[in-house]
Parts: structure tokens; sequence; C-alpha cells
């Protein structure tokens, strides 16, 4: 059963059990102070606004007894993965590199996006092609990704970039950048490849006449 953590303030929660219920994957949202049930077979941290994104998007929420038993599902490799207010929780609890902060534009930002797939060997894009282009959502005021230099060349060595912002030639530019994140980064890997997250939205983009559906190869790892 996949465990859909909700937070106070968590808003796709429900999306995200649309998404995963129109995949025919068994799935159910838990409230956080009631843990993981023991069936718990993979994770989603859903977008939104946990606890008012007050301090830093994501701050609280990482500090939630529960993240410690995400952690400890995450080591023993089930599949976590962190969408938007998620992907911040993620990277707050220790659970992917880098940080989430405030958009260059200091403005929430709503609008589609260009992905480049950059590594299609993990069970979140193994059913795309390296290099692909999808398009994806995005809605955040703190998606900003930055990470240190070295940290930078140590996870690009360890092909840990899931996806970058790009063109929809598939080139990663500036203008294309829409929060000035590092090196266009929209997506990462945790320590083992079968924890991510990234910032645009894949549970708004399963339904072909709501957002098209470019999103449902990576929901589908959980299957
Ligand atoms: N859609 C979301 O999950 C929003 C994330 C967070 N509240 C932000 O604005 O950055």
């Amino acid at each position: 059963m996949i465990a859909i953590v909700r937070f106070g303030g968590s808003n796709c929660d429900r999306d995200a059990k649309r998404a995963l219920d129109d995949l025919g994957i068994e799935n159910g949202i838990v409230w956080h102070e009631d843990g993981l049930p023991e069936e718990t077979s993979g994770i989603v941290l859903p977008g939104g606004f946990s606890y008012g994104d007050y301090l830093r998007a994501g701050a609280m929420a990482a500090r939630a007894p529960i993240m410690e038993e995400v952690r400890e599902a995450a080591r023993e490799g089930v599949p976590v993965l962190g969408v938007c207010n998620g992907a911040q929780i993620g990277s707050e609890s220790g659970l992917t590199p880098g940080a989430f902060t405030t958009n260059a534009s200091a403005r929430f930002q709503c609008e589609d996006v260009h992905l480049r797939v950059e590594n299609a060997e993990t069970p979140w894009t193994e059913r795309y092609e390296e290099g692909e282009v999808i398009e994806l959502p995005i809605a955040h005021g703190e998606g900003r990704f930055e990470i240190g230099e070295e940290e930078l060349d140590r996870i690009e060595g360890e092909d840990r970039v899931l996806f970058r912002y790009c063109e929809a030639d598939g080139r990663v530019t500036d203008e294309a950048n829409p929060t000035g994140s590092t090196d266009n980064v929209a997506g990462v890997l945790g320590e083992r490849g079968t924890t991510a997250v990234l910032m645009p939205h894949p549970e708004r983009a399963v339904l072909a006449d709501i957002g098209g559906t470019d999103g449902r190869g990576i929901l589908a790892a959980f299957a």
C-alpha cells in the first residue's frame, strides 16, 4: 500500500490519491500523527502548504515524528517520492541533497514547464528515454533548488539529477529555468535511487483531458 502522508496544510494528497487510483495502484492517505501503516510499500510526500510554509516551506513537517519512519523506510529501499512541498520536506529532512528556497522572481509561480529526463535508469524515469522532454505543471513559491558547488559535482557524478528545466526542444537555458534553480535542476535522487523529489507535479498530469499524461510514468514506479 502506498502511504500518502498528510500534514496540516497538505493540499495535493487527494490529487496524488486520484492519480494512483487511476493507475490502479493501491494507496491510502495517512495522517502524519498515525504513523506509517505496517503494510506500507511506498511513500508519497504530497504537495501543499504544510504548517502554512511557516519558517521555510517544509521545515516544520520535516521535523514531525513520522519523518523518522520515512527516513528509516527510505534506508530500507522503500520507494519515497516527494512532490513540491513534499520535495521541500524531503530536502529539509535530509532525504535528498540541496535545499529549496524562494523563487528568483520572489513570486508564487503557476505554469507548465518542460523538463528533460537526465537519468532514465531509475525506477522513476525508466518509462522515459534519456533526454526525453516532458511537460508538467509547477505551482510554488519556494522551488529554487540550491546546492553547493562541491555537492552538485558529487550528485552529478553519481547521476542523481533526475530532471532539468529546459526548452520544448530540450535545450537547457536560463530562460527555461522558471525559478532560478542551480543548474536548472528540477528533481534529484536521494542516497538510494528509490528516493526522489521534484518540484513539478506529476500527479497533476495523469489524465489526457486535464494537464496531459506525462506524469504517469513517474507515479507508475509504485506499481
Ligand atoms: N504546490 C506546492 O506544494 C507548494 C509548495 C510550497 N507551499 C511553495 O509555495 O513553495
